[in-house]
């Protein structure tokens, strides 16, 4: 079956109510509005769910037009994505510039190692993507050197290694403006037997 990608307005109208929903939820980590206020702003939420809950679209397929919208890290339309928006660097391998918001915190004014693991493991992947080697993550070996602070830019950058049949490697890392690097990541990642696009 073809899915059609939303038509261009639905995506406009999308990629608004996502951006919402986003300051929401990071109103929603930082509020210190009081219990009948958070009561009733509850109860508007519950009742907006449910209209938007009412219809849903198919999932998406790897590969067409839409596949990644709804992705953790990169989707236009999850507004759990930070989102991160990935560079093409032209000898290869990815970059992303991402500010993290406190609702990526871990220890208290820190992002979380798990996002800055997720950021990662998905920049990794996109690497091997763009030279034809995309894949499942099958191990992810993260080094966490210094604390990743949000509210201020932190720049991740990956790229292929090297293959073997199936199995190929990326190594990727976070890094501040000035170089200084925060968490490094190595991932080996595997086509799966399944899967029809090229290696
Ligand atoms: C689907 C393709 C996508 C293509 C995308 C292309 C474009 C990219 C563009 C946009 C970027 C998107 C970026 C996304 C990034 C996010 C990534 C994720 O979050 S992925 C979700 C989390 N990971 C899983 O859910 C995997 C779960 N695991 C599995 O499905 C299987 O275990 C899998 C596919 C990883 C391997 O299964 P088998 O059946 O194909 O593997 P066997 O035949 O047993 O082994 C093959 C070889 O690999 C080794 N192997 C298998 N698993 C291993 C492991 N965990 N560690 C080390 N070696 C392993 C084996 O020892 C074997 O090695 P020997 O050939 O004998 O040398």
């Amino acid at each position: 079956m073809t899915l059609e990608a939303p038509s261009a307005s639905t995506y406009t109208a999308l990629l608004a109510l996502v951006a919402q929903t986003r300051a929401l939820m990071d109103a929603v980590v930082a509020t210190g509005a009081d219990d009948e206020e958070i009561a009733a702003v509850t109860e508007e939420l519950r009742a907006l769910t449910e209209r938007l809950d009412a219809v849903r679209r198919p999932p998406a397929e790897v590969g067409e037009p839409r596949w990644l919208m709804g992705n953790a890290v990169v989707g236009a339309a999850n507004p759990f994505a930070p989102p991160i928006e990935i560079e093409y660097l032209p000898g290869g391998g990815v970059r992303a510039e991402q500010v993290f918001r406190p609702l990526h915190e871990g220890p208290p004014g820190l992002v979380h190692g798990g996002v800055s693991a997720m950021v990662l493991d998905h920049l990794l992947g996109t690497a091997l993507g763009a030279v034809g080697r995309g894949g499942l993550t099958a191990s992810l070996t993260m080094t966490y050197r210094a604390p990743v602070p949000f509210g201020t830019p932190v720049v991740a950058t990956a790229e292929y290694t090297r293959s073997e049949g199936r199995k190929s490697w990326a190594d990727g890392r976070m890094a501040l403006p000035d170089g200084t690097v925060l968490v490094e990541a190595t991932g080996l990642f595997i086509t799966p037997s399944w899967f029809p696009g090229e290696l």
